[in-house]
């Protein structure tokens, strides 16, 4: 998609070029005596797609409810386009951050199209339970949030299944309501979390394009995922978390390129490695240990 294609379709919650969208400053988040995001700095700035990737345990998503307000970090601050965020889901949700979570969260029960109005509250004076138990007011604003609750759904091909109970969309659209539910609230911001979770090949393409489309029209993206082809291809930034710091932050080839990002992935240490002198001590015992035997008397009888 084009510059031009940002400018003609952006959404009202899109930011102006150039500008910080996230800014998270010293993020820690502990449970008890367990430090499970340690200081973390990270910037969102607007038309960047910006992944987090780590091993399992790593605090990606503890890091993610601390920047929707799911979790008061312990320390640290997070400003979403210079405005520190209130510490309540629903009031970041309403300041233009929105998310979607490792485990499909979907009205089950509801149709496809309901479930994209319900993800309008933020963004209707009606609020939440006028939109489910249709009060007064939902009337009034019910056509002009229909319409655009179906832009959504055609925004990610779900248009034809508007009226399907979100239970029986097969899993790779179930995961695709969920972004249209999390793009009614008109975000400047969106945090996917494990969006190709469960996905095949083909699917996990299709979500890569719909991110970009969603980029496109200047909506900020924030991305946890496991699948590396998928971060990398996507991302013009990835930060890596490992045991809740982070460890590298950078363009794709710069992080892909790391040996600490590496060794973390495959569980090798990176911290406190012994270094050259430990290793040189060990095979100098070694060596010497070899010789004492080779010498000991009877040696060559015992070959
Ligand atoms: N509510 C909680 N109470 C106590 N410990 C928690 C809580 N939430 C997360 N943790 C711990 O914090 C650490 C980080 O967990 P988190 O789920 O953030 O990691 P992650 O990087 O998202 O992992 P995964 O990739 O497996 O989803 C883990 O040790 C986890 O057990």
């Amino acid at each position: 998609m084009t510059t031009d294609t940002t400018t003609q379709d952006a959404v009202p919650g899109a930011s102006a070029p150039g500008e910080v969208v996230l800014d998270a400053r010293g993020v820690t988040m502990r449970f008890g005596g367990l430090t499970a995001v340690r200081n973390v700095d990270l910037t969102v700035n607007s038309g960047e797609i910006v992944g987090l990737i780590g091993p399992n345990g790593a605090g990606k998503t503890t890091f993610f409810n601390c920047l929707t307000g799911l979790y008061i970090p312990t320390e640290g601050e997070v400003r979403y386009k210079g405005q520190v965020l209130p510490p309540k889901s629903f009031k970041v949700t309403a300041a233009g951050i929105a998310r979607t979570f490792q485990n499909i969260r979907l009205f089950a029960n509801m149709t496809v199209l309901e479930n994209v109005l319900v993800g309008r509250h933020t963004r209707t004076k009606e609020g939440l339970w006028s939109a489910l138990l249709r009060g007064p007011g939902f009337h009034k604003a019910e056509a002009a949030s229909r319409a655009r609750a179906m832009e959504l759904l055609e925004f990610v091909g779900l248009e034809a299944k508007a009226e399907h109970l979100a239970r029986n969309l097969p899993y790779g659209e179930q995961r695709k309501l969920e972004i249209a539910r999390a793009l009614a609230s008109e975000p400047g911001l969106l945090l996917l979390d494990e969006p190709t979770a469960g996905m095949n090949p083909q699917e996990t393409r299709a979500t890569e394009e719909l991110v970009f489309a969603i980029r496109d029209k200047g909506i900020a993206v924030l991305v946890i995922e496991h699948d590396m082809r998928f971060i990398f291809n996507l991302c013009d930034r990835v930060a890596v978390l490992v045991q809740g710091e982070k460890l590298v932050e950078g363009d794709s080839a710069t992080v892909q390129g790391d040996e600490r990002v590496v060794a973390a992935y495959l569980g090798e240490p990176f911290e406190n490695a012994p270094g050259d002198e430990e290793v040189a001590e060990v095979e100098a015992a070694e060596a010497h240990a070899e010789a004492t035997t080779d010498a000991a008397p009877g040696k060559e009888n015992d070959r």
